[in-house]
């Protein structure tokens, strides 16, 4: 009575009070009894059912939700992130109640300066900024693509424990190429075409100013811009802005963590990793910073020298939609280009320009492939009989596209195909499978999640000016070192979902060591970096 007196409440409530833990009893029951109602099972309609209810009770109370979250983590990730937002992001506009986040359109040219200040919080340490190009696997989705921004704060308030009034989504409406949401009366962006060229960079540079000049400190993870963009404004503002592009960069640590992880799976040792073979499906901002990343690791593994990233370039085979990336490939992608196989290699590996995902399995018996193509079922009955004469002893399938159905193939289809040694990671999580006789086929979920928060914080806490490749690099050894041998033999190269608060703040330390050692960390508030 004595707060209520205080904030002067006296009269305004009923006359019980209901306890914090009351509150979330009372709520989770709401939430139960949905699951009970639910005969079909986890339906789409039903996933989204249990995401507006979240929605609601982030909007009425922002401390009962997180708690919720992050008390319940592996139950409801799949609700607020992948695959479930990906579902919200198509429905948005439809689904749209309360504003969350802020948007800036190619209305707000020259405002943008002065709109930041619209924003309540004086502080704001993360933003997540996506225009909506690429959302998953999903396409281009407009404005709608700001639920992707909102999940990814959500995973940094419960991953990494950053104050929720202090994050920020955004979304840059620069128009849609979905004809359908051109022509929907409710959709909520411009219904235009997307501005492409200098006209965009202008945009994108002008948010880039006026968000770092109200919140200096602030760092700004690009998402699910499409491919070309997203190469494009990662070299224009990683040098001088704290930012990374979570698809390439995410992406890549959390693959070669896994990568890693396959190989100690064979009993190898982690230095092993440089002898492997990797067929590589999708050459986007995913795929090629995949292949970027890990073949560095490799070549640093072998002595970094130029003998060494030749040596490393060519354990990858890259196929895009048209097939195998060759030099022959006419008008071929500047960041495929260095990946491009050899026409010396070719002819010796009985492979041409353009060759199909099943004949390079067939030929080049890889010890991995790695799905980034976004096609559900790529990786078909035909590929994975293939992917049976691996020359590993422990082949392994990261069928890493989102959300669920684009997957390129299902653990339950791997463990079928290939038999209980196979190792299965996906980017939306399964269940792990039933082999009989009480043997599990462990499903991973390989996904940027285990990176981005601990990156995130990890640069905020020691204050490093932008996020360099050795912080990337460092939080990816962390993630790799992070499970034990007995795991990983049994085949789980990731950590499962409810460790993400543990493993996030492994890895935020693994980043603010390396900003240290790399003398990039100014310190944190009145904390000096050291400190
Ligand atoms: N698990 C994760 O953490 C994670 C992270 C980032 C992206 N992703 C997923 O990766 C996917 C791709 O993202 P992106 O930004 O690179 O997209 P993108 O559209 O730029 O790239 C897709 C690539 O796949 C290729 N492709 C299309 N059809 C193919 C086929 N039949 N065979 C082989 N390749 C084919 C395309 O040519 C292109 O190179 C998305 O589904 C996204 O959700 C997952
Ligand atoms: O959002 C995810 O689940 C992972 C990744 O960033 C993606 O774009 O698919
Ligand atoms: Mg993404």
């Amino acid at each position: 009575m004595t707060e209520r007196d205080r904030l002067g409440l006296r009269g305004l409530l009923p006359p019980s009070v209901v306890s914090s833990q009351q509150q979330i009893d009372r709520f989770m029951g709401d939430l139960k009894r949905l699951e009970q109602n639910a005969r079909d099972g986890p339906s789409d309609t039903y996933q989204l059912a249990k995401w507006r209810i979240l929605n609601r009770l982030h909007d009425r109370n922002e401390t009962m939700y997180y708690k919720v979250l992050i008390d319940n983590i592996e139950e409801y990730a799949p609700i607020v992130y992948t695959p479930t937002v990906g579902a919200v992001c198509q429905n948005y506009s439809g689904l749209f109640r309360r504003p969350r986040g802020m948007y800036f359109s190619a209305e707000d040219r020259g405002e943008m300066m002065s709109m930041v200040y619209n924003w309540p919080a004086d502080q704001v340490d993360m933003i997540v900024v996506t225009d909506g190009s690429r959302i998953l696997g999903l396409g281009d989705l407009g404005v709608q693509g700001i639920g992707i921004a909102i999940g990814k704060l959500d995973l940094y308030v419960a991953a990494a424990g950053i104050n929720p009034q202090r994050v920020l989504p955004v979304m840059i409406d620069v128009g849609t190429n979905n004809e359908k949401l051109l022509k929907d009366p409710l959709y909520l962006g411009l219904q235009e075409h997307r501005l492409e060229g200098e006209e965009y960079v202008e945009i994108i540079d002008e948010f880039m100013e006026a968000v770092f000049s109200r919140w200096p400190n602030v760092i700004v993870q690009f998402e699910d811009f499409q491919s070309k963009w997203a190469f494009r404004l990662l070299q224009r503002y990683r040098k001088t802005y704290r930012m990374f592009n979570d698809d390439v960069q995410g992406t890549a640590g959390v693959a070669i963590a896994g990568l890693l992880g396959a190989v100690r799976a064979q009993g190898r040792p982690m230095i092993d990793f440089p002898k492997q073979k990797i067929v590589v499906a999708g050459a986007g901002s995913a795929g090629i910073g995949v292949v970027n990343a890990a073949s560095r690791t490799m070549a640093r593994m072998l002595g970094n020298n130029e003998v060494a990233f030749e040596s490393a370039r060519s354990q990858f085979w890259i196929v895009d939609a048209h097939g195998l990336i060759t030099e022959e490939r006419v008008d071929i992608d500047p960041d495929a280009r260095p990946f491009a196989r050899r026409k010396s290699e070719l002819t010796h590996q009985g492979l041409n320009e353009g060759a199909s995902l099943i004949e390079v399995v067939k030929k080049v018996k890889p010890d991995v492939i790695l799905g980034l193509s976004a096609v559900g079922g790529l990786f078909s009955k035909e590929v994975l009989e293939a992917l049976k004469d691996s020359s590993s002893s422990r082949p392994a399938i990261f069928a890493m596209s989102n959300p669920t159905k684009n997957a390129e193939c299902t653990p339950e289809e791997a463990f079928s195909i290939i038999g209980e040694k196979v190792v299965f990671s996906s980017g939306s999580p399964f269940d792990d499978v039933d082999l009989g006789d009480g043997k599990i086929g462990h499903s991973n979920q390989g996904n940027n999640m285990y990176l981005f928060p601990g990156i995130g914080l990890g640069t905020l806490l020691s204050g490093a000016r932008i996020v360099s490749d050795g912080m990337l690099q460092a939080a990816a050894e962390r993630l790799a070192s992070y499970m034990k041998e007995e795991e990983v033999l049994q085949g789980i190269i990731y950590p499962p979902t409810s460790r993400i608060r543990d493993i996030t703040k492994e890895v935020a330390a693994a980043v603010v060591r390396e900003a240290v050692a790399e003398d990039l960390a100014e310190g944190y508030r009145d904390m000096d970096a050291r400190e």
